[in-house]
């Protein structure tokens, strides 16, 4: 059975399509968080072994499962007909249904699959999943545009590039609190029914297995307290995490810059340049002297750790001049004066959160996936350290 597989590899393989809030999703550096996430690790932790997760995606999930990919997958898939030809799956883990999500203003227009069934309605859809088949069989008469990343089709919703989407409405009440122009259109009474269950291989032994394992997480309520725990985990953070992490990626670029001045990497007046302009602006944000200072402090200390780490490097490897690296004062300082303001509104919109000593170790969990951490895992601790530290 693949049990004995997953037993010898010593890996449970686990399929997530990463671009599925609250269930998976993928940070740029590869990193994977959210429920299903969280259930694959107790799952591999059963079976005694590790846990690895296999990006995927919906239009080829069936395939990946087919090519030996992963051995299950787990990322909010929902149990169809179409897919129980080919593959099994798990008792059901969630009850969810299709509903729409559109700009608040608009709700009204768009409660009845009739009023969305017409040719001046702007549909909009990610491609290969479930949606997609809602869309083309309940909504055929509505204008369909096939958006291909899921992450960012809400975007469009905001920008008015189109009028709404069809999907789980779990997903319509976790995005609408990420983007407050959205509201979920009757999310609590969806258009259909869908289960949403772990995809397996046909191999009845380990259907079995993964079915013992799920029913007592099932029971007492427990599933439907870990998806609200999961609804409610700061995703908003994401803006937060990606300042922190592009500032300190520039690290490099200011390194190259100052290298071929031969110049030195700390630069004092600079620093306090920046942490008085950053204080300037936190004032109208309503954010504190103190927390502005600190947060600037730890990201220039960081910044100075990958400059002094790459110092030595190309000291030892003796290397000259950089052709290619950008200008300090005309390209790399308005970046980071740009990335200033990101920081500094992204603490305001999460002060409270970030404030809230109970939510620590989510924020933690949210602000860890950095591109810089396999550039500098130190720097990457630095600069997040004054938001793991109760501030
Ligand atoms: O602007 C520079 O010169 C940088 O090196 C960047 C930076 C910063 O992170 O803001 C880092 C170290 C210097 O001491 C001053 C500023």
């Amino acid at each position: 059975s693949r049990l004995d597989d997953i037993a010898a590899r010593d890996v449970l393989r686990v399929g997530g399509t990463g671009d599925y809030k609250p269930f998976s999703y993928r940070y740029a550096d590869g990193e994977f968080v959210g429920m299903d996430v969280e259930l694959a690790g107790e799952l591999a932790h059963s079976l005694g072994v590790r846990l690895q997760l296999v990006p995927t995606s919906w239009s080829t999930l069936m395939a990946d499962l087919d090519a030996d990919k992963f051995d299950v997958a787990l990322s909010g898939v929902s149990v169809t007909a179409e897919r129980q030809k080919q593959a099994l799956f798990s008792v059901p883990y969630l009850h969810d249904g299709k509903t729409p999500i559109t700009r608040c203003e608009n709700v009204a227009r768009f409660q009845t699959l009739a009023q969305i069934d017409r040719p001046e309605v702007r549909l909009i859809v990610n491609p290969g999943g479930t949606n997609e088949r809602f869309a083309r069989a309940r909504a055929p008469h509505a204008q369909l545009t096939v958006y291909p990343d899921n992450v960012t089709i809400f975007g469009q919703l905001v920008d008015g590039a189109a009028d709404l989407m069809i999907t789980d409405a779990i997903e319509t009440r976790l995005q609408q609190r990420l983007h407050p122009q959205l509201c979920a259109v009757h999310p609590d009474a969806p258009f259909d029914s869908i289960d949403k269950a772990i995809l397996l291989p046909r191999d009845p032994a380990l259907k079995t297995y993964v079915d013992h394992w799920l029913r007592p997480r099932l029971d007492g309520g427990g599933m439907q307290a870990r998806l609200d725990r999961w609804l409610a985990f700061p995703w908003g953070l994401e803006p937060l995490r990606q300042a922190i992490d592009q500032r300190l990626l520039l690290a490099q670029d200011v390194a190259r810059a100052k290298w071929n001045a031969k110049a030195a990497i700390e630069d004092l007046p600079r620093e306090e340049q920046v942490i008085a302009a950053a204080v300037r602006q936190g004032g109208p944000l309503g954010l504190p002297e103190a927390w502005v200072r600190s947060v600037f402090r730890a990201q220039i200390e960081a910044s100075k750790t990958v400059q002094r780490a790459l110092y030595r490097r190309w000291e030892a490897e003796g290397i000259g001049r950089f052709d290619d690296a950008p200008d300090l004062a005309k390209t790399i300082r308005p970046q980071l004066d740009r990335l200033t303001t990101q920081l500094l509104r992204s603490m305001a919109d999460n002060r409270a959160l970030l404030h809230d000593g109970g939510r620590r170790d989510d924020v933690a969990i949210a602000m860890h996936a950095l591109q810089a951490r396999t550039l500098d895992p130190t720097a990457a601790d630095q600069a997040l350290a004054p938001f793991l530290s109760h501030p």
